[in-house]
C-alpha cells in the first residue's frame, strides 16, 4: 500500500495528512487515513494532535517544548508514525507540499534542487511561509528519499486575476522587473472550497459568483467570478488585506517609515530557525503586529470572549477593539467584492479556524450585510456548527450564507492523485 502525505505549513502551525488511495475512482478516490496537527509552533510549546480517519475528533493536544520549528515538527510527526502508528515511513509513495508563494509558477512543479531554489529565491516575499515549507522539504527528502515530493503553491488560484486588478499602480518597469505586483494566497484552500460549494449547491463551479473568507492565523477574501478568483486581499505577499495573529494587514504604506527610522535594515531574528533575511518593516507588519500585539493573545476564541459582545460601549478593552477591527476590514472587502459581482452573489462562504469556529463572528458579520441582500442567520444552524459544509442562513433560496471546512490537504492530494497515480 502506498500512502500519499499531504504537508501544510502554515505560519502558525504543520498540518498533515496520511492518505490512501481507494482504488475506486468513481466514488472517493482518497481515503483519509490519519490527520495530525502541531500548533502554535511561534509561540511555544507547540500542540500536537491527532485524529485518526475513523473519529470524529481529535486527541487531546499535547505540548512539546521540543518541537520549535516547522522542521523539528515533521520529524516528530515522522517518528510518531513509526513509533505509535506502526507506518512504515518507505510506504509513502508522494508527498504534496504546500508552498505559500509561488511566483511566476502557474502549475505545481516536483521537488528537485532546480525547483527548490527558485522557491528559496521567494522566500523573502513569504517571510512566514516559504522557508518553513523548505525546511521541511529538506527533512522530508531526507528522511523519504524514495518518495515523489511536488509542492503545491497557494498563488496558483489567483493566475486569472485580471491585469487592472493585479497591477499596482507604481512604475511598470521596476514592477515587471522584479515581480512587483498582487499574488495572492490561500489558493489551495479557496480551490477546495470552490469545489465543495459547487457540490453543495448543485451548480457548475464556472457559473459561480463567490466571496469567500479564509479566517486563520492569516487571513484573506477573495472574489470568485464565474469560478474564477476575480480579485483577492493578499497581495504582493501575504500580509495585505486582513489582519491576522501577527499580521497587520492593509496600511497606509508610510506608516512602517514613521513607526521606525531603520525600516529598512535586514534583521536576522535568533528565535527563527529558518534564516531569511528581511527588514524591520517586514518583520514589524508580518510578526509583530495583529491580535498578538493589540490583545497578547494570537487565540481568536480567546479575543471573542473576553470581547463583551452584549455591551454596547466597551471602551478600553482592547479585546473588543481587536474584534470590531477584525469586523470591519472583513466588511471592507465584502461590500467591494459585492459590487464587483454587481449584487450577483451566490454565496458568502465562512472557512479556515476563526471562520469556521466562530458563530459570534459569523453572526456579527451576517447581520452587518443583511443590506446587500443576505438572510438572517438561523442562529441554530450558526451556533450548533456542522460537518463539511452547511447553510447557516435562515433563507436559503437566493443569496446564501455557508461556513466550509477547508482541506487543503485534500485539495493537494486529490490532484496529486490525479496528475500522478490516476493518469498512470
Ligand atoms: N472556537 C474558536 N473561536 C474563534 N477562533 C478560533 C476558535 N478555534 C480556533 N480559532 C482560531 O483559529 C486560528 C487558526 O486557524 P487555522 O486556519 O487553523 O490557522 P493557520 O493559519 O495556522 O492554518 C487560531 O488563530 C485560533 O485563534
Ligand atoms: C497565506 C497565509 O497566510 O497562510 P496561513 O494562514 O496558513 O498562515
Ligand atoms: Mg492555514
Amino acid at each position: 500500500m502506498a500512502y500519499i502525505l499531504a504537508v501544510n505549513a502554515g505560519s502558525s502551525s504543520l498540518k498533515l495528512t496520511l492518505f490512501v488511495p481507494s482504488g475506486n475512482l468513481s466514488a472517493q478516490p482518497l481515503v483519509h487515513h490519519l490527520t495530525a496537527s502541531i500548533t502554535s509552533i511561534s509561540s511555544p510549546p507547540a500542540a500536537f494532535t491527532v485524529k485518526p480517519a475513523e473519529s470524529d475528533v481529535g486527541s487531546s493536544p499535547e505540548k512539546f517544548r521540543d518541537i520549535k520549528d516547522h522542521s523539528t515538527a515533521f520529524s516528530h510527526f515522522l517518528e510518531f508514525l513509526e513509533r505509535d502508528c506502526g507506518i512504515d515511513k518507505s510506504k509513502i509513495g508522494h508527498v504534496c507540499h504546500r508552498v505559500v508563494h509561488g511566483g511566476k509558477y502557474d502549475e505545481p512543479v516536483v521537488v528537485n534542487e532546480k525547483s527548490t531554489s527558485q522557491i528559496a529565491r521567494l522566500s523573502d516575499l513569504a517571510p512566514l511561509h516559504n522557508g518553513a515549507a523548505l525546511s521541511v522539504i529538506k527533512v522530508c527528502s531526507d528522511a523519504l528519499p524514495n518518495a515523489v515530493s511536488v509542492a503545491y503553491f497557494d498563488t496558483i488560484f489567483h493566475k486569472s486575476l485580471p491585469p487592472h486588478i493585479f497591477t499596482y499602480p507604481i512604475n511598470p518597469e521596476i514592477a515587471h522587473e522584479r515581480g512587483l505586483r498582487k499574488y495572492g494566497f490561500h489558493g489551495i484552500s479557496y480551490a477546495y472550497i470552490l469545489n465543495a460549494v459547487s457540490k453543495h449547491l448543485s451548480k457548475p463551479s464556472s457559473s459561480l459568483n463567490l466571496i469567500l473568507l479564509h479566517l486563520g492565523s492569516g487571513a484573506s477574501a477573495c472574489c470568485i467570478r464565474s469560478g474564477k478568483s476575480y480579485d483577492t486581499s493578499m497581495g504582493l505577499t501575504p500580509v495585505s488585506g486582513l489582519p491576522g495573529a501577527t499580521r497587520s494587514g492593509a496600511i497606509d504604506p508610510s506608516l512602517i517609515f514613521h513607526y521606525t527610522n531603520k525600516a529598512n535594515k535586514i534583521t536576522h531574528d535568533p528565535t527563527l530557525v529558518v534564516d531569511v533575511p528581511v527588514t524591520l518593516a517586514e518583520d514589524v507588519l508580518n510578526r509583530k503586529s495583529g491580535w498578538k500585539v493589540l490583545c497578547g493573545t494570537t487565540d481568536f476564541a480567546e479575543i471573542t470572549e473576553k470581547a463583551e459582545l452584549h455591551r454596547p460601549d466597551t471602551d478600553g478593552n482592547e479585546y473588543r477593539l481587536a474584534f470590531d477591527i477584525f469586523v470591519d476590514r472583513i466588511l471592507d472587502y465584502i461590500g467591494a467584492y459585492a459590487v464587483k459581482l454587481e449584487g450577483k452573489v451566490d454565496a458568502l462562504v465562512f472557512s479556515g479556524g476563526i471562520g469556521e469556529k466562530s458563530w459570534q463572528l459569523r453572526k456579527v458579520v451576517s447581520e452587518r450585510v443583511k443590506c446587500l441582500g443576505f438572510p438572517a442567520v438561523d442562529e441554530d444552524a450558526n451556533k450548533k456548527g456542522g460537518s463539511g459544509i452547511w447553510d447557516i442562513g435562515l433563507d436559503s433560496t437566493e443569496k446564501r450564507i455557508l461556513v466550509c471546512e477547508t482541506d487543503e490537504q485534500y485539495e493537494m492530494a486529490r490532484q496529486l492523485h490525479e496528475t500522478f497515480i490516476e493518469s498512470k
